[in-house]
Parts: C-alpha cells; structure tokens; sequence
C-alpha cells in the first residue's frame, strides 16, 4: 500500500513535527500587546514554549526583550500605566485571569535578574527565605532544602562550610549562582532568566552556562541575552525581537545557520545591534 505524503512533508519535518506533537507546551503566547502609557512595546506577539526547552530572547537594546520576559510573570504591572491586551496562556491558565494569583504564578515561574540580587543575610537565609513564607518551619527540612537548592545551583561545594556567612562575602558569579539556588528552593516549574551572565567575568559565566545545561534536565528556561554566542550555545529555540516584534522563531541552530528573514540574519551577522 502506497500512502500519500504531501509534497512538502519530508523526513525532517515528519521528525519535527514528531517532537512538536510530543513537547508540552508550557506558555502559549497569543497576540500580546502591551503600551508603558502611549508608547507600544510590544507588538502582535504570538510565541509558544515547551517543556524543558531552553529558549533564547534575542535582539538589539530596547527591542522589548526584558519587558516581554517580566509579562511572562506579570512583573511589568508594578510599572505605573502599563495596559495589555491579548492572553498569555501558563499551563493551560490565562495568567490575567483573577482567579490565577500572582503570588501562585511566581511561585511557578521563577526569575533571576541580571545582577545578582542577594539579599543582606547569610546564604543559608538567603535559601530558607522562600520555603518558610511557604510555611516550612521544621529545621532539618530547611537544612535538606538548602543543601539541595545549592547543590541544583552548583554552589554546594563552595560554600558548604560558610552557610552562615553573609551572601555578599561571595564572588559576583557566586551570587549569581546563590541568587538561582534561592530560586530553586521555592521548587519552581520554569525559569525566566533577564541577561543572568552581564554582569559576570567569562569564567563565572561558563560555570552558569553549564549550570543551565543540568537545569534544563528538570526546568523549562526562557533566557534573554545579547550575547548571541550564548544563545547559540545553550538554547534549543531562539525568537529574534526587533521594535517589539517577534521577526523569527525557530530551532535555534535553524536561526543561526539558515535564517528565514533578512533582519535575523543582518542582526546575528552583526550588521547592526
Ligand atoms: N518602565 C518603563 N517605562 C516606560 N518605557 C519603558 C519602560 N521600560 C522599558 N520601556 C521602553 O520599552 C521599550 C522596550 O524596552 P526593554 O527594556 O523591554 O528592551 P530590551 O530589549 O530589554 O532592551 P535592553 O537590551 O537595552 O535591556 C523601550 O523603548 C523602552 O524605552
């Protein structure tokens, strides 16, 4: 028996349509908009991600990278006039649903900053911090979750003898790696990351690069960076942002060997950004 293929499917996009039908979609992102007063950021995004991916934000400065990435968690809306319109979809719930809290969304969808963002106590606080507002009180729970939280950050052997030293007597790609530890700690689904390693020396960098690549093993990240050798490095799918539009979204070995749009590949071959 002969079975009809259409012309335009062939091994490779049967194999990518394969993994598409498998990977669960973790946010769906559809015709988001979003204005700080009168001036529109972001335009018509439509943008799935999946479980366990690594996704890469990329583009040149004010293209709307870090607001897209704070929509993601509804950080944005600490900002005075921010209006949006479209839906963000996590896990099957409108985010902007009233019934979804905000606190339940974060606590989901955990976020690492640019600077390591320690706050002024010792690294053990720093870690406990998050599960005992979740209500844990039991020591040697805390004491198990911190010793998980670092290990899960890379960052157990370092400082396992100085628990109780303050976070600020690390290095700055310690911090960094102490600030995704206390993110680990609140047991999130997924990872948003806003450039994590700017602010970091490229040995501090390559030890949270490899990091990402154990994380993804059990996390979905969506990371921006304008480091696009970074993104080439870490990310299974990239989306190329330019004046808050989504140009090009793909496999990220697709963006950067074969890109469809004009604008991508003027953007990664450095013309200009
Ligand atoms: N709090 C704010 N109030 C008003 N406008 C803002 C605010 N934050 C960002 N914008 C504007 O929104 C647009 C997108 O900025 P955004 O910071 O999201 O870009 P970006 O791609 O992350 O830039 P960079 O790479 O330089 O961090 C820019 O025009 C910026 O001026």
């Amino acid at each position: 028996m002969t079975v009809a293929v259409h012309p335009k499917i062939n091994q490779k996009n049967i194999e990518e349509i394969i993994v598409k039908l498998d990977k669960k979609k973790v946010y769906e992102v559809n015709q988001l908009n979003l204005w700080y007063g009168k001036d529109q950021a972001l335009k018509n995004i439509d943008l799935d991600f999946f479980k366990n991916d690594v996704t890469a934000i990329i583009g040149p400065s004010g293209c709307g990278k870090s607001t897209f990435i704070k929509t993601l968690n509804r950080m944005v809306e600490m900002v005075q006039g921010v209006k949006t319109s479209g839906s963000i979809i996590y896990q099957g719930r409108d985010i902007f649903d009233t019934k979804f809290h905000v606190e339940e969304l974060r606590t989901k969808v955990g976020m690492v900053f640019q600077k390591p963002n320690p706050f002024p106590k010792s690294i053990y606080e720093n870690i406990v911090y998050g599960p005992r507002i979740h209500g844990i009180k039991n020591n040697k729970i805390l004491d198990q979750v911190v010793e998980k939280s670092l290990r899960g950050a890379a960052l157990w052997d370092e400082v396992k003898d100085r628990l109780h030293e303050n976070a600020y007597s690390l290095s700055g790609g310690q911090q960094q790696r102490l600030c995704i530890a206390r993110c680990l700690a609140v047991e999130p689904e997924l990872i948003l990351m806003d450039e994590p390693t700017s602010a970091l020396d490229p040995k501090s960098t390559l030890k949270v690069e490899e990091l990402m690549e154990e994380l993804k093993q059990q996390y979905s990240i969506i990371i921006v960076t304008h480091n696009m050798q970074q993104a080439a490095r870490i990310s299974d799918k990239t989306a190329f942002f330019l004046n808050g539009e989504v140009i090009e979204y793909d496999n990220t070995d697709r963006i950067f060997s074969n890109p469809k749009d004009k604008r991508t590949e003027d953007y990664i071959t450095g013309r200009f950004g």
